[in-house]
């Protein structure tokens, strides 16, 4: 590569506003697109090779499961062992290109994707559920999480020149930030697009090379990314993409004495499996493994008598019904003192039936859930939340050839109740009633996990008292608690929701760096 990029300050992608009509037919021009590709067979990439297996993962629209998006072929431990050989091979190679260099990958790679931003949109479309707003809003994220990791790399090493050492007489003394070796990257479904570019290219950026491992609800809009790295000439063997079953494919990575990390996004079930599997060494293995795990949440928003009542009622139900409650962000709960509970209630309820369910290609507010695995666990804890408080809305499985599910609201349920507790990871809302402002927080802190949190209040000193006490990684005041932006809200969680490893932060890429120190006398 020639001439390298001018780099410019970083600045998130705007989103598109589909209520102008050029927007929505550019929009459905893409789906039309997409649609007319559906079918396909999708290779592994290993090294250098493409490699087509027997077995296939089948990935189909939830919204319409007859319609099948593609075919992608699927590693077993031996294509995985196969991977590893390839990624610690290219890693060799990989660690010694400039930083520059590596960068610039990535600056070519956000410009593509922002070309065909309603091809990629379009396609999660199809392969997730997502209506034009979320997939939309996935795009953009994956621009700017490429775009952000690539400004930061060049950052940190430049850092020497901002003089982060203390200096002494007779000594150079330099601190740089070199790779780590082959990291596993294992990304959830629901953030198909984003998620998996974000954890891949943080990994990639920083000089490691890496096994991908998507979600198997997910394979292809993950194929697609690693396409366009592909197509942006990133060396082979730095990205090897294989597609598996968590279960084969990722404990016998997790578990390989040359695995050097792992970055998982995904339940808390699987990140301690993960944790606790790595953690353990084997033979051959000569490090202790690092572990990223982001994991679920129990979010929630709280809402006291000073409130603006309107804007609290619409970010909760925004908050628990986006994306059908599948973002591990959602304002699952939500916890209301008692001056003003059935006022909002009513609001949230209100709101929440006006929310119309259908395919996501016609961009209904609410859409199906991922499969038939979740559309099953959702509907039980539907008939738990039917024990535990009073239904408000909802309730029941809805219309269509696909995952629909009615988005549902319980009120007057207990903090310790289930659906209170667990992550249901469906459009499911419970509604807690609390004596006063403190009441109200104590309710929402009582939980293992730690990920979202937004509290409605017009009062300062209150609002103060919020911004120390509620426990959360990422805490807003006033606004809904989904939706974080690259580089301005870095985004990660307390306690059971994972390592606090604050994706699209300014600290982020120091997890797949490690740090050495030069001193040199002079
Ligand atoms: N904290 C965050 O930033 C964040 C972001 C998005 C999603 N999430 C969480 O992700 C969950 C939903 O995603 P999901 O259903 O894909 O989660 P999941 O844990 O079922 O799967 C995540 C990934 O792990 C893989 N996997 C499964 N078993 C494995 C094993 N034994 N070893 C290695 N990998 C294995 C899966 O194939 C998938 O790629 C929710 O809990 C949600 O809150 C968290
Ligand atoms: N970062 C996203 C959530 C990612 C997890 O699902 C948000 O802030 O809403």
């Amino acid at each position: 590569m020639s001439t390298l990029t001018k780099v410019t300050p970083y600045a998130n992608e705007p989103f598109t506003n589909f209520s102008l009509d050029e927007n929505k037919q550019a929009m459905e021009a893409a789906i039309a697109k997409v649609k007319s590709e559906l079918g396909q067979e999708y290779p592994l990439y290993i090294g250098s090779e493409k490699v087509v297996t027997e077995a296939k993962i089948k990935s189909i629209n939830p919204g319409n499961v007859d319609e099948v998006i593609g075919y992608v072929s699927k590693a077993n431990q031996a294509l995985a062992e196969k991977a590893m050989v390839a990624a610690l091979e290219t890693f060799e190679s990989w660690k010694r290109v400039h930083v520059r260099k590596r960068a610039e990958y990535l600056f070519k790679a956000a410009a593509l994707m922002r070309e065909r931003k309603h091809e990629f949109s379009a396609l999660m479309i199809l392969e997730s559920g997502k209506n034009y707003v979320e997939a939309d809003v996935d795009t953009a994220e994956a621009i700017d999480f490429i775009e952000f990791y690539a400004r930061e790399i060049i950052r940190l090493s430049e850092i020497n020149e901002t003089g982060p050492l203390t200096k002494i007489a007779g000594e150079d003394n330099k601190i740089s930030y070199i790779p780590l070796g082959v990291g596993v990257i294992i990304p959830p479904w629901n953030f198909p697009l984003a998620i998996c570019v974000g954890m891949t290219t943080a990994a990639v950026v920083s000089g490691n090379t890496v096994l991908l491992k998507p979600a198997s609800t997910t394979p292809i809009i993950a194929h697609k990314f690693v396409a366009l790295m592909r197509e942006v000439g990133l060396p082979d063997g730095v990205i090897n993409f294989i597609p598996g079953s968590g279960a084969e494919v990722g404990d016998y990575l997790t578990t390989h004495p040359k695995t050097r990390f792992i970055s998982f996004t995904g339940s808390k079930e699987v990140g301690l499996r993960i944790n606790k599997l790595a953690a353990d060494t084997v033979p051959g293995q000569i490090w202790i493994k690092r572990v990223v795990a982001e994991m679920g949440g129990k979010d929630g928003i709280i809402v006291d008598e000073t409130a603006d009542l309107d804007a609290a009622a619409s970010a909760i139900v925004a908050s628990a019904f986006g994306f059908q409650g599948q973002k591990c962000s959602a304002g699952s709960r939500a916890v209301i003192v008692e001056s003003v509970y059935d006022q909002v209630v009513e609001k949230v309820a209100a709101l929440t039936k006006q929310l119309q369910i259908g395919l996501p290609e016609n961009n209904f507010a609410a859409g199906p859930v991922i499969d038939k695995t979740s559309y099953e666990r959702i509907l039980e804890y539907i008939e738990i939340g039917k024990q535990e408080g009073i239904l408000l809305a909802g309730g029941e499985k809805a219309e269509g050839n696909g995952y629909y599910i009615q988005p549902t609201v319980f009120g007057n349920v207990s903090g310790k109740a289930r659906i209170m507790q667990e992550e249901i990871f469906g459009p499911v809302l419970a509604i807690a009633k609390a004596k006063d402002w403190q009441e109200a927080i104590a309710i929402y802190n009582d939980t293992e996990f730690g990920l979202t949190g937004a509290y409605f209040s017009t009062d300062e000193e209150r609002i103060a008292e919020a911004l120390e006490t509620v426990h959360c990684g990422n805490l807003y005041i006033n606004r809904k608690c989904t939706g974080a932006l690259v580089g301005v809200h870095p985004f990660g969680g307390f306690n059971m929701s994972g390592t606090d490893s604050k994706a699209g932060g300014y600290d982020y890429l120091l997890l797949f760096t490690q740090a050495k120190l030069t001193s040199r006398k002079i």
